[in-house]
């Protein structure tokens, strides 16, 4: 068991609900609601199962928050993502999420005090400071603000070199808005080197080509990240960043720059990492970090040939992953998201189902265990993971696993072996990003007939669904003006939004198990993700602990 100490974890017993029953659980990620429009791709889409739902309003379907402080980020701009999302979903609570944690640490400056940094700053005599990380304003996995913070607070607390390492964005933000970023910085960094501090960009690449991957979905991402950060080797070399990436853009969108290094009059590398220099990964986010973490942490590795593996202090913006403690030493303590739903429901026997394809396996596991990879209990638990199509963007496949993941739950519902079935479909969200109208579209499709699939399982076994998303995404794919007007540019060319929103999400339950006196409650209007865990542990027969987000359903007497 991951964790025990003198958490009490049996459930009371729900006075009214019985236990028993199977539930399918259901995450449609990047799948918001938003009013009907051509650019609502889950409205233009065909999608008669999520339609039909839609029709138990207000008793067994409603919209919950999935955006803002209703996930534990710090404002009511910021959009809900997948590991928020899912963490709320799992854990029953909100918790102060990465973002908002290392926004208090830079505000107190904290974050100076701690082991992380200490670790670190040891190498600022003699070594170089490298920043890894994704460079935008996006606030899902990182945030400029916190960078140029971090700059400025590295520099005055004794880092005499600093490289930078980053990743262009194009996926929470607009495509072509690395430029902007990519200006801010190299002019942050000039005024660092006033101050005497020899700061400079050193290497580039696009999210999804250069170092993010996750899951280990395709580890030939990190690896041509590794070759530029570590290696100060990349198939384009230019002197100047802001020049590389305009020019690099000809030819690709910020998700899928190539890799370049930045080199001095010589043709060589200003920035590669060698010993005695430290490392920080400033992305708060973990999913798409620990794949790099463990490059740089692991003595032992084979997942790509390093060639080099220097000896470095290297420290996470956060810690990545509870379970492994990785990285060890990190700036800022991720949120202790502790008493997760799964580790209650397998405390009190219910064995578990879950599943998705690569590129969300860790979002119905990892996330909704609270970044713990791993199992409670294997006896229990079986998690599944379908690959996913690796090298490709996915409006060229929009249909995904979808329905390899609607089997697998089918079959692991009509098993009668497990309680709790509980999926991610991917499509709404993974097509969604690459702002490709036409391919949402089949994308949203295709996920809601994998949806049906997992009903009509749960319809043969007398189960009960519980149907709902993580975030919005394929519902709005253009930017709108403050009336809801969908924006051009000066070329009059629609301006498309490739990234999450601020949407609420649906939430459905239903099927033969459900007691008949099972209604969605009206007094918990402001209702979010966190809202879930308390109701699936209902539907489960039990009472959930008390600090838990109250349910979302009522019980009334027939
Ligand atoms: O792809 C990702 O990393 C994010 C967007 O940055 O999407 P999601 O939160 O849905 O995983
Ligand atoms: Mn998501
Ligand atoms: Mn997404």
């Amino acid at each position: 068991m991951a964790s025990s100490g003198q958490v009490s974890w049996k459930l009371e017993d729900h006075p009214k609900l019985p236990k028993g029953k199977t539930i399918a659980v259901v995450v449609l990620d990047g799948w918001g609601e938003n009013k009907p429009d051509d650019y609502n791709c889950i409205h233009v889409a065909e999608t008669l199962t999520m339609d039909s739902l839609k029709q138990g309003a207000p008793e067994k379907w409603r919209l919950i928050r999935a955006h803002g402080t209703a996930v534990g980020l710090p404002t009511e701009e910021d959009m809900g993502n997948s590991e928020v999302g899912h963490n709320a979903l799992g854990a029953g609570r909100i918790f102060a999420q990465g973002a908002k944690l290392v926004d208090l640490a830079l505000a107190s400056g904290k974050i100076y005090e701690g082991e992380g940094f200490k670790y670190i700053s040891e190498s600022f005599e003699k070594g170089t400071l490298h920043l890894i990380g994704l460079l935008s304003d996006g606030g899902v996995h990182s945030r400029l603000d916190q960078l140029q913070l971090l700059l400025k607070g590295a520099s005055d607390h004794g880092a005499k070199r600093i490289r930078v390492h980053f990743l262009t964005d194009g996926r929470d933000v607009s495509d072509g808005s690395s430029v902007g970023f990519v200006e801010t910085i190299e002019n942050d960094l000039a005024n660092l080197r006033e101050k005497g501090v020899d700061a400079r960009i050193a290497s580039g690449g696009g999210r999804m080509y250069v170092t993010m991957d996750r899951y280990e979905n395709d580890w030939d991402v990190v690896k041509r990240g590794w070759d530029a950060q570590v290696l100060g080797e990349a198939p384009h070399k230019f002197t100047n960043a802001v020049e590389a990436v305009k020019k690099l853009r000809e030819n690709a969108n910020d998700q899928y720059l190539p890799p370049f290094v930045i080199v001095d009059e010589h043709n060589k590398a200003v920035g590669p990492i060698v010993d005695g220099d430290a490392v920080v990964t400033f992305n708060f986010r973990a999913d798409r970090m620990v794949m790099l973490a463990k490059a740089l942490e692991y003595q032992d590795f084979d997942k790509f040939d390093r060639v080099r593996f220097p000896k470095i202090r290297y420290a996470g913006m956060l810690q990545y992953d509870g379970e492994l403690k990785l990285p060890s030493h990190y700036l800022v303590s991720p949120p202790e998201i502790d008493r997760t739903s799964g580790e209650y429901l397998v405390y009190n026997g219910i064995r578990t189902f879950a599943c998705s394809e690569t590129v969300k396996f860790g979002h119905v596991t990892f996330f909704w265990n609270g970044n713990r990879s791993g199992y409670f209990n294997p006896e229990l638990e079986k998690y599944v993971e379908i690959p996913s199509d690796i090298g490709i963007s996915f409006n060229l496949q929009p249909k995904m696993k979808a329905l390899e993941i609607g089997e697998r739950a089918r079959d692991a519902i009509l098993s009668l072996k497990f309680d709790q079935v509980r999926v991610n479909i991917a499509n709404g969200d993974m097509v969604g990003h690459t702002g490709d109208i036409q391919a949402t579209i089949v994308a949203c499709k295709a996920a809601d007939e994998a949806v049906k699939m997992i009903l009509d399982a749960i319809e043969q076994v007398g189960g009960i669904y519980v149907v709902t998303a993580d975030h919005g995404n394929a519902e709005d794919m253009v930017k709108r003006d403050k009336c809801g007007q969908p924006l051009y540019d000066k070329n009059g060319q629609l301006q498309i939004l490739t990234s999450h929103t601020c949407h609420p999400v649906p939430i459905a339950i239903g099927g033969p198990g459900l007691a008949p006196g099972v209604r969605l409650r009206n007094d918990v209007p402001d209702g979010g993700l966190a809202n879930v865990a308390a109701t699936i542990m209902n539907l489960h027969g039990f009472v959930a602990p008390n600090d838990y987000e109250p349910t979302l359903i009522q019980v009334v007497d027939n």
